[in-house]
């Protein structure tokens, strides 16, 4: 509603002006007592006032990013029919084929938009099939582009695709806000895609799109139909294999300096098979080749494990994703535990992207320790409620030599008079930056030499405080600086595999290319804000 100017002044509170809102807003959302609560504040505190919103983001990181992205964003999924306050973003459902294109046209920024994240809702973080409840994750993920890179938020599209859920809870849920009935067969499904992404591509033509928490057949699936088509990549493969592989080169250096096992020695196992495990397995070993190793080689550096134990060549009915990595050299009847696997691989590194809690038990643990000067742990799954194993237990259990990246957050812990301080391996240190690489260099695609020197420019970022202090990911709080820094690299890259249509950066120096970067960066305007009338 406008009033006439003095009528609306006489509504803001006298004293207003003299106060300091932002203040104000952290003390109200302090005061809420769960995460969800706290969630549902910020989302109508965004509502209400973006530029504030996006001020407190960028004022207050460490605390704000886990209640927009996992681990609160988990419940924010869970629960969103019933949580759900307003329209925030695009749904395409199974009832809207043959007509895509009318429904993407709704959407108020149109051409304007450059980036979508888009997911189907059918594997959300670790938490499975939440349908049309998967929307806050594309949101989430949203505001960490204009938080971490500077993405302008009015360019942002985040996009739930309803095509219905495997899951019955929700369709018996009389407050679910999806299209009730299951999810479609393959080939309804890619009809779907197809006429989907061609509407993208009409619609908003400038468009980069982020595939997210696609459960992990089709995530392989329409990022092999489409990366060559389109502007896109997956996040949970290519964003989660290049954050690990990053954190693991930092990780391997730190262990090699104590112990003295080169690159090329390390040993690496999988708990978890799924579309995070398998990018991660293939990413590694991508780099692996880079450093002169054959491709023989540098997969057998891997080994995979899945809910029936180690991946083996001769299992019958192995899924097309996990053919890679399984073990020809393995003879004996099945390995089933992790115990055994751990005795038998004696791996240098353990990765955990299984979505199973706690599974990184103390023995373990205590096994890795045994053979290991500097075990590297890193139980990835996400939320905190589905991770591998807590950070005061790995430290416990190592008795403080573990090199240790989490997915979700955790708080540094004091062992023994020594303030130790974890990684977060999330592919939030990647996505930003290689979004923002592939829009400036308008990309035609996304390549794996792109994904890759994100990576490499991400473990290189480390400060010398950040390295003296055993880091291997840099502090959040300088994810704007370090974005940049891989869109930098993302776009010579681009260009490397002549895949840029903005061929103006070619000129400039690698300088004058990370300032022009950075002053694109989009920052809330600081004018005091005004409650709307
Ligand atoms: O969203 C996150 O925190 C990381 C991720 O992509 C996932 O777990 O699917
Ligand atoms: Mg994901």
């Amino acid at each position: 509603m406008s009033l006439p100017m003095p009528l609306a002044a006489a509504r803001i509170p006298p004293y207003f002006l003299n106060t300091d809102h932002r203040q104000r807003s952290l003390t109200q959302l302090r005061s809420k007592h769960t995460g969800l609560e706290q969630y549902i504040y910020l989302n109508g505190l965004k509502e209400r006032d973006p530029n504030l919103f996006y001020e407190i983001l960028l004022g207050n990181m460490l605390e704000i990013i886990p209640i927009l992205y996992t681990p609160t964003v988990g419940d924010a999924c869970s629960n969103y029919s019933h949580i759900w306050r307003r329209p925030e973003g695009l749904y395409v459902t199974i009832e809207n084929k043959g007509h895509i294109r009318q429904v993407l046209r709704s959407w108020p920024t149109g051409a304007a938009a450059r980036i979508a994240v888009v997911t189907d809702g059918s594997r959300i973080l670790g938490l499975g099939d939440l349908g049309a409840n998967g929307l806050p994750i594309a949101i989430g993920k949203l505001d960490l582009y204009i938080g971490g890179a500077g993405i302008k938020p009015t360019t942002t599209v985040p996009i739930c695709l309803d095509l219905g859920t495997n899951t019955e809870k929700f369709i018996n849920d009389p407050l679910y806000l999806g299209v009730r009935r299951k999810r479609p067969d393959t080939a309804e499904m890619d009809e779907f895609m197809n006429e989907f992404m061609e509407g993208m591509k009409e619609v908003f033509p400038q468009l980069l799109v982020q595939f997210e928490d696609f459960s992990t057949d089709n995530a392989f699936r329409y990022l092999e139909m489409f990366r060559n088509k389109y502007r896109c990549f997956n996040d949970d493969i290519q964003g989660t294999g290049s954050v690990v592989l990053s954190g693991f080169l930092n990780a391997a250096r730190l262990a090699s300096s104590a112990a003295g096992t080169p690159l090329h020695d390390q040993r690496i196992l999988f708990f978890g098979a799924g579309s995070a495990g398998i990018g991660v397995a293939k990413q590694l070993t991508s780099f692996f080749t880079l450093l002169g190793m054959s491709e023989e080689e540098a997969r057998s550096r891997i080994y995979t494990v899945d809910s029936k134990g180690l991946i083996t060549a001769d299992r019958k009915g192995l899924q097309e994703h996990k053919k890679y990595f399984a073990r020809t050299d393995y003879q004996g009847p099945p390995l089933t535990s992790l115990i055994d696997i751990i005795d038998y691989v004696k791996p240098t590194a353990l990765l955990g992207l299984s979505t199973i809690h706690k599974a990184f038990t103390e023995d373990v643990v205590r096994m890795m320790a045994s053979f290991n000067t500097r075990p590297i742990i890193f139980p990835l799954s996400n939320p905190v409620s589905l991770c591998e194993l807590d950070y005061t237990d790995a430290i416990h259990w190592t008795n403080g030599s573990v090199v240790f990246a989490s997915g979700s957050p955790y708080k540094p812990h004091e062992f023994e008079g020594k303030v130790y301080e974890p990684g977060q391996g999330n592919n939030m240190y990647i996505f930003p930056g290689i979004g923002m690489g592939a829009i400036l260099s308008k990309a035609r695609h996304v390549t794996d030499s792109m994904v890759e020197q994100a990576s490499i420019a991400l473990a290189g970022s480390l400060s010398a405080d950040e390295t003296s202090s055993e880091l291997i990911y840099p502090r959040l709080t300088r994810i704007r600086d370090i974005s940049a820094q891989i869109a930098l690299a993302v776009i010579r890259a681009a260009q490397k595999d002549n895949v840029d249509e903005n061929s103006l950066f070619r000129n400039l120096s690698d300088d004058a290319l990370l300032e022009y970067i950075k002053a694109k960066q989009w920052q809330p305007t600081n004018a005091h804000s005004l409650p709307r009338l």
